[in-house]
């Protein structure tokens, strides 16, 4: 058997894309998830994510991370997925769409897709950091010098904390570089290494940096290029109308024996 895919990229977190509204593609083959997403023996990714029918929304994705295992929200999957969806003639300009959070929406304006994130309802301050869900749960430190840090040793000690073992966390490294504009390196769980960029946690950050200070829109440099988080506060501890802006792009297209993989 052969399987049909497109290779996206949102700010360098890449993902293996599946039209899967036939409902083709053997998800629940955890192995064939990762062997695809293997950057030597299979297309390479952070993830993977399948486009699927629904019949109360446009699309709804389904996102895996590179270790095979069903994941919760992607931030740059999710406008990759819009992108995606878009390319196909799935929607328009305009998205309603199903996630692992439940429903988003997003729009598509020229080389950005603006998209809606779920309500956060709360952040919880751990010492001197943070931890909070933004669709995924995201551990939040901010450093003097996020560029001289080793992310994989020290995002790995935070990800395989005693806290975390059920289920784990992705954990973020956040320098302020001006009053509107962090830098922000993420240690990926379900990749287990750093990635390019992080949508979730681009987002948990940015929220993070308006409690200590920073308002809204915040301006958020990754590895893989430039994103941007507008929200607004809930009066209680949390925060609303989240919205995380940025490009998604599709790289190239083709197709693979399920058998060589
Ligand atoms: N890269 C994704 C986050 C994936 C989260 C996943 N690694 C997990 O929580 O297991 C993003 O852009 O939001």
């Amino acid at each position: 058997m052969a399987i049909s895919f497109y290779k996206y990229q949102g700010t360098g977190n890449d993902f293996v894309m599946v039209d899967n509204r036939k409902h083709t593609f053997p998800a629940e083959d955890e192995a064939l998830v990762k062997s695809l997403c293997d950057r030597r023996t299979g297309v390479g990714a952070d993830g993977l994510i399948l486009l699927q029918d629904h019949p109360d929304y446009d699309f709804e994705m389904v996102y895996y991370n590179a270790d095979g295992r069903l994941g919760s929200m992607c931030g740059n999957g999710a406008r990759c997925t819009v992108r995606f969806a878009r390319q196909l003639g799935v929607i328009e300009d305009v998205a309603c769409f199903l996630a692992a959070d439940g429903e988003h929406q997003a729009n598509v304006e020229r080389d950005l897709i603006q998209l809606k994130m779920t309500d956060v309802k709360d952040v919880e301050q751990i010492g001197e950091d943070y931890y909070l869900n933004t669709g995924s749960p995201h551990y939040v430190r901010f450093v003097d010098d996020v560029e001289a840090l080793d992310v994989y040793e020290e995002g790995q000690a935070i990800r395989y904390n005693e806290r975390f073992k059920e289920g784990g966390t992705n954990v973020n490294f956040v320098q302020r570089l001006s009053d509107n504009e962090i830098f922000v390196r993420t240690y990926e769980r379900g990749v287990e290494d750093e990635t390019l960029s992080c949508g979730t946690g681009v987002t948990a950050c940015a929220l993070v940096a308006s409690l200590k200070g920073m308002q809204s829109p915040i301006k958020v440099k990754v590895m893989g290029g430039e994103l941007q988080v507008a929200f607004e506060s809930n009066g209680e501890g949390g925060f609303k109308y989240i919205y995380l802006i940025g490009p998604a792009k599709q790289v190239f297209s083709g197709s693979i024996a399920a058998q060589i993989v």
